[in-house]
């Protein structure tokens, strides 16, 4: 399995991607697009998620910096920043900023950073209905998210259940296979993960504005 990584021709034009995704951000604040994550790259994160020991997790938490707790009946999932020094990581994060630039050419969205990180929810693992930015709060504009999971059956659980606003109680489901992208505007669209019967792998990411203020900066997390 680690062998054919090596194999899989590398995508490098991504634009055709990256449009879909724009023209869905605009048109509906949210893209869904199944299996869309260069292969690659599914491959390359996944590999390196695996390779990541219990020592390198740490319990997700709610909130940002000294603010953060840790409360096991919104979340319990573990997660590991990705910093670029793998070249796993380093894949990822250069697609995103590539991905980061066309949208600020194509929609002005003013992205300026990009934060995110590995997530494991082992079996029976959740995350309750939540934002990821709250007005005037935060400056999380727009949450993506892919996962690393292959052969995943319906009754195997763990969708990713995203609303249109705080009414919806219906949402769309997303199913957490392999390569497949979920990008929404991070203050419409409330969202859970609902617990899987398997070990659930994914990458969860935030573009962010810059909110520094003269006397202030504001480093991503
Ligand atoms: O893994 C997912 O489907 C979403 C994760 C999420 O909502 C988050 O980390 O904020
Ligand atoms: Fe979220």
């Amino acid at each position: 399995m680690l062998a054919n990584i090596i194999d899989l021709p590398a995508q490098t034009d991504h634009s055709q991607l990256y449009e879909q995704i724009a023209h869905d951000i605009e048109t509906q604040g949210y893209s869904i697009r199944l299996g869309a994550l260069p292969a690659n790259i599914a491959e390359a994160l996944l590999a390196h998620q695996l390779s990541l020991n219990s020592a390198k997790y740490r319990e997700a938490g709610i909130g940002r910096g000294e603010d953060q707790i840790n409360n096991r009946f919104v979340r319990t999932d573990e997660i590991c920043w990705i910093t670029g020094e793998s070249d796993a990581g380093k894949l990822w994060l250069d697609w995103a900023s590539e991905l980061k630039s066309y949208l600020n050419r194509r929609l002005f969205l003013g992205l300026f950073s990009f934060e995110s990180h590995f997530a494991h929810y082992p079996p029976g693992a959740f995350y309750k209905r939540h934002v990821d930015s709250f007005k005037g709060n935060t400056n999380r504009v727009l949450s993506l998210v892919t996962y690393l999971n292959s052969n995943w059956a319906i009754d195997d659980g763990g969708e990713l259940v995203l609303y249109r606003d705080e009414n919806d109680q219906v949402g769309t489901r997303v199913v957490p296979l392999m390569g497949t992208l979920a990008l929404f505007l991070s203050e419409d669209f409330p969202h859970e993960v609902l617990p899987a019967a398997r070990d659930r792998y994914s990458v969860a990411g935030w573009f962010r504005v810059n909110s520094s203020v003269t006397d202030r900066v504001d480093p991503p997390r």
